[in-house]
C-alpha cells in the first residue's frame, strides 16, 4: 500500500500547524474488506497516495467518509494520477479511475504534472501542480544547461514552460508509438541541438525507458551532455539502462517505482510543492 494519512497538530499550543502521521489505521476484515480504525481525538489534515494501487483508493474513500463525519474537508494528494496515460481508447482507463476517485467525495484532489489534460478534466475538485517550479528550483540551478529537449509533441507544453522560465531554447524530437501494443517506432532528434554544453530532457513519465534511450541515441549526445527529468519514475523493465545514456536522472516521489536502486535517480520530495 502507498497511502499515508496525516493529522494536523499545533505543538505546544503554538499557532502554526504542523502535519504528523495520523493514528488512523487501515486494516482488513477477515472477509477481505478494507476498514479504518479511527482515533478519538485527532484533527485530520490530508491523505497522500503515491502510485496507483486501487486498494489505496478504497482506504481513501473510508478516510474521506470519516473526515467528513468530523466536519473537516477531505483533501487528497495524488501526485501520480492513476491511468492518466490511458487518456483514449476502449476501455477508457482514465474515466474508470476518475470514477473511483470521484466516489471518494474529495473536496480537493491535488495532482502533479498529469500526462495530458484529459484525465484531470474527469476528476472533481482537481488542482493541478505543474512541474515547472520544481525543475526550475531543484534541477536547473546545478546543471549548467544550454537547452531543454522535449522527446515528443506530448511533452512540448511542460518543456516549454521550463524553457520560458529559465530563458533557455526549447528543442523538440519526435517518436511514434502504437497505442494498442505500446511498441515504439522511429525517433528523430532535432538537427540544430547544441553540440557543446549540456541538455536537459523534460517529460512526464518514464516507464520502461524506451522513449529516452531511443531519444538519447538519436541525438548522438554523450551521457555527460544529457540529463533527464521525469515527473513520475515508474522505472520498469529495462529502465536501469538509462544510466548508459544519461548523466543524472531526476524524478519525484510520486510513484514507488522511483526508488528503483538500479536507476539510482535523484528523487525530489514533492510535499512542499503540493500543499496550497
Ligand atoms: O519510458 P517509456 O516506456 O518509453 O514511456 C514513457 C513515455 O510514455 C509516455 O508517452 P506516450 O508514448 O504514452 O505518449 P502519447 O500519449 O503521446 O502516445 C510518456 O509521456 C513518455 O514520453
Amino acid at each position: 500500500m502507498s497511502i499515508t494519512l496525516f493529522a494536523a497538530t499545533t505543538p505546544g499550543g503554538s499557532k502554526s500547524v504542523t502535519h504528523t502521521n495520523s493514528a488512523a489505521e487501515p486494516f482488513r476484515f477477515p472477509g477481505g474488506e478494507w476498514h479504518l480504525r479511527v482515533p478519538t481525538a485527532e484533527a485530520p489534515a490530508f491523505a497522500r497516495v503515491t502510485g496507483c494501487d486501487a486498494n489505496d483508493l478504497v482506504v481513501l474513500g473510508l478516510w474521506a467518509d470519516w473526515v467528513h463525519s468530523l466536519g473537516h474537508r477531505a483533501v487528497a494528494h495524488l501526485p501520480y494520477l492513476p491511468a492518466a496515460r490511458a487518456d483514449r481508447g476502449t476501455p477508457f482507463g482514465a474515466q474508470v479511475y476518475a470514477n473511483l476517485i470521484n466516489t471518494c467525495n474529495l473536496d480537493e484532489v491535488v495532482v502533479f504534472d498529469p500526462h495530458s489534460p484529459v484525465a484531470p478534466s474527469l476528476i472533481n475538485n482537481v488542482r493541478i501542480v505543474e512541474s515547472t517550479a520544481v525543475i526550475a528550483e531543484r534541477v536547473i540551478p546545478s546543471g549548467n544547461y544550454e537547452a531543454i529537449l522535449a522527446p515528443d509533441a506530448g511533452a512540448v507544453h511542460r518543456a516549454q514552460l521550463v524553457a520560458d522560465r529559465m530563458g533557455l531554447p526549447l528543442f523538440t524530437a519526435t517518436k511514434s508509438r502504437d497505442f494498442d501494443t505500446g511498441k515504439l517506432t522511429g525517433f528523430h532528434a532535432p538537427e540544430n541541438l547544441p553540440r557543446l554544453g549540456r541538455v536537459l530532457v523534460v517529460d512526464d513519465i518514464c516507464d520502461g525507458g524506451g522513449t529516452f534511450m531511443g531519444l538519447a541515441k538519436a541525438t548522438g549526445l554523450h551521457r555527460d551532455q544529457l540529463d533527464l527529468w521525469v515527473s513520475h519514475g515508474i522505472f520498469s523493465g529495462r529502465a536501469p539502462q538509462l544510466r548508459e545514456s544519461y548523466g543524472t536522472v531526476f524524478t519525484t516521489d510520486s510513484h514507488p517505482g522511483a526508488a528503483n536502486p538500479e536507476v539510482a535517480a535523484e528523487i525530489i520530495e514533492l510535499a512542499p510543492y503540493l500543499s496550497a
